[in-house]
């Protein structure tokens, strides 16, 4: 097995894949079966919990259900939508609006932001790290966003011509929301509201990926996304406002997450499980693809500020309830080694 990339076993892009009208299917996408069963079967439509924004941040913890019912939607799914979050729909539609554009561009011009070997961020496929990892029928555009001194403008796409700005305009409104949210996770369980906060840091990491998944004329051989959960704190997903892809992992069964075009989907990452002592879960989840349509979803990735030591927080550890996790710090490091294998990372830091 070797691990590490090279210029060698870069496969081609998915959207040549798909746009090659004799093209056969590379033996490294085919997937029929995975842990978690065969990929073909039949998949029931999620009841998801929805959050109302507004009221979260208007209420106190003893009047109002709101928080009762993000409770319960973080220990028992650890994903939710979010409405009423004051993004207005225009830009939400205008961001995904520019990631499908931005794919349609010419080769060559996406090429000027060309991920390069080894490195995540910049315009591509799968980065592959071992000769047995299964590819994903994915290319995706990856960029650091924060903290500003870390972008690499190299990568942020030029045209369409407000690209830059709606995804800063996004992520700014977003920085908000999700501190917002991680203050009513840490009451809903009677910690003081910055219990999570602390641990997140003032200068969290924040990066976009936009994915894009052509139509697949392989469905039932091809995964759009392998399963995985993130290795975030918080992840926030924009959807297709159409094309339903995202499956979540409940008790061993999958089910479908719905389609809501202006909700915002949250998703408790690795990382907020370990804070929360396991409290909550971080939801195993993939996307799978679609024969006839194309689908592309934004994917904002919360994480933690560089260097910051994360573990249970300590009114969370008691006798009834030991310390489940060890405390590790740069996650991301270990996070992609396991994720491009298909294991789960955050068995690593299990005690
Ligand atoms: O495309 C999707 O709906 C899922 C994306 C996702 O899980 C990710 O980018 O981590
Ligand atoms: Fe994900």
């Amino acid at each position: 097995m070797s691990e590490g990339e090279s210029e060698l076993n870069r496969p081609r892009l998915v959207q040549e894949l798909a746009e090659d009208p004799g093209g056969e299917l590379p033996e490294q996408f085919v997937c029929t079966e995975t842990p978690y069963g065969l990929i073909t079967a039949s998949v029931p439509l999620m009841d998801i919990p929805v959050i109302d924004f507004s009221l979260l941040s208007a209420s106190s913890v003893t009047t109002d259900d709101e928080f009762e019912k993000l409770q319960s939607a973080l220990t028992s799914w650890g994903c939710f939508q979010v409405i009423n979050h004051g993004i207005e729909f225009s830009l939400l539609d205008e961001l995904r609006e520019n990631g499908r554009e931005f794919f349609k561009l010419p080769m060559k011009e996406k090429q000027k932001y060309a991920r390069a070997v080894n490195e995540i961020e910049g315009y591509g496929h799968d980065m592959v790290l071992y000769e047995n990892q299964t590819l994903d029928w994915t290319d995706r555009i990856y960029l650091s966003v924060n903290p500003e001194d870390n972008r690499k403008l190299q990568y942020w796409p030029e045209n369409p011509k407000t690209f830059r700005e709606v995804l800063e305009e996004y992520t700014r409104r977003l920085k908000v929301i999700v501190e917002a949210l991680l203050k009513a996770m840490a009451k809903t369980l009677d910690l003081a509201e910055n219990s999570f906060l602390n641990q997140y840091g003032e200068r969290p990491i924040i990066y976009a990926r936009y994915n894009y998944y052509p139509p697949c004329p392989w469905p039932d051989l091809v995964q759009g996304l392998k399963p995985h959960a993130d290795g975030t704190a918080i992840t926030i997903l924009l959807q297709d406002e159409e094309v339903e892809g995202l499956q979540l992992l409940k008790d061993d069964k999958w089910v479908r997450v719905p389609i809501r075009p202006h909700a915002l989907l949250a998703n408790v990452g690795d990382l907020v499980e370990v804070m929360s002592n396991g409290n909550f879960k971080s939801p195993v989840h993939r996307a799978v693809t679609n024969s006839e349509k194309e689908r592309i979803s934004v994917a904002i990735f919360c994480i933690p500020e560089v260097g910051k030591e994360i573990g249970p927080i300590d009114e969370l550890i008691d006798d009834k309830r030991p310390r489940l996790y060890k405390t590790v710090k740069n996650y991301n490091e270990i996070y992609f080694k396991y994720y491009q294998q298909g294991k789960r990372p955050i068995e690593a830091v299990k005690l």
